[in-house]
């Protein structure tokens, strides 16, 4: 496996507290990885230090195998970022603003590859507009132009949906989808939990500066069981040797819970059907970030939360 971005017991303290402690990550090439936690868990700090922006105290990182302590000078050419809406020329149109940005980093842009950054984050009819008529939607992905300057294959995205309407958010979760599918990587640190499941392929979830779990989202989110409405709760129990009082783990009332495997389906309906206990609807009983985030968080505070 490649892996776009690793680290190792990368911790950053300021005084006595570290805002990131002991953090080892593995990004594979090509996925689009959800940094999770809530406010104050350490996303920004960490995605500082990967930029080069802020030095770690101890351990390592690299992104695509450049260490970001040693090697600062050759980060620049291989990562985009927006850690906050940048700060545009409000006056000046879409495409003055890439061209301004890109000569302020000492190069020229020219008219065919602003057109195409343009295009690539969906304001190719805007690209004349001036930024002060934008949305902040429209705001954020003159933002994702910047970034995508230079075609970096890894882009860092700080709270990305942060503070927009619906409509803003999901043009940003699409755009993600599609520069994913061009081949890049993309970190996207979030405290929305909901949001990231719909597009994230790997995540890590942070708590206090340290990681709790990592994984593909698949592996992590997998069936765990299958959940049957049916006729008689009571009676599909004991036909299928479940528990009583098993709601507390389903889906709530009329439906049961067996631990089976998808490949199980079959033989458990046919069981109850036999039997004359109908069945109205089958599904895999999937877990959620939300209730992962939870799990992993809980455990480390001893099980104290639900
Ligand atoms: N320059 C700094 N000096 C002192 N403490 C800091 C500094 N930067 C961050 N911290 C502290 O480190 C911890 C982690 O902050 P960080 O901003 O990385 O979290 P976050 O997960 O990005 O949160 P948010 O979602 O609120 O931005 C916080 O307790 C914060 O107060």
């Amino acid at each position: 496996m490649d892996y776009a971005i690793r680290t190792e017991g990368l911790t950053k303290t300021y005084g006595p507290r570290a805002a990131v402690k002991d953090l080892s990550l593995e990004v594979p090439v090509g996925s689009v990885f959800g940094f999770l936690g809530p406010n104050g868990a350490g996303k920004t700090t960490t995605i500082r230090m990967l930029l080069g922006l802020v030095r770690p105290t101890s351990g390592t990182a690299t992104v695509m195998g450049v260490d970001v302590s040693r090697q600062r000078s050759k980060l620049s050419s291989l990562v985009g970022a927006i850690v906050e809406v940048p700060a545009f020329y409000m006056h000046l149109s879409g495409a003055e603003n890439l061209r301004a940005m890109a000569l302020s980093a000492g190069r020229e842009l020219p008219r065919a590859e602003s057109d195409r950054l343009l295009e690539q984050v969906g304001l190719s009819h805007d690209g004349k507009r001036a930024v002060k008529q934008y949305s902040l939607g429209m705001k954020q992905r003159l933002g994702l132009a910047v970034a995508l300057m230079g075609d970096p294959p890894v882009l860092f995205l700080d709270e990305p949906t942060n503070g927009l309407d619906p409509d803003g958010a999901r043009e940003i979760r699409e755009l993600i989808v599609s520069l994913r599918q061009a081949g890049r990587t993309l970190f996207v640190s979030s405290h929305l939990l909901q949001e990231v499941e719909r597009f994230c392929t790997d995540v890590a979830i942070v708590q206090n500066g340290e990681l709790r779990i990592q994984g593909p989202v698949e592996t992590l989110l997998a069936s765990r069981g299958i959940e049957l409405r049916v006729s008689s709760m009571d009676r599909a129990r004991a036909i299928l040797n479940l528990p009583a009082a098993q709601e507390a783990q389903g889906a709530g009332p009329g439906w049961v819970l067996t631990e089976g495997a998808d490949s199980a389906v079959p033989a458990t309906l046919r069981k109850l059907l036999q039997a004359d206990v109908d069945v109205f609807e089958v599904r895999p009983k999937r877990s959620s970030l939300e209730q992962l985030f939870f799990e992993a968080t809980a455990a480390a505070q001893g099980g104290l939360r639900q």
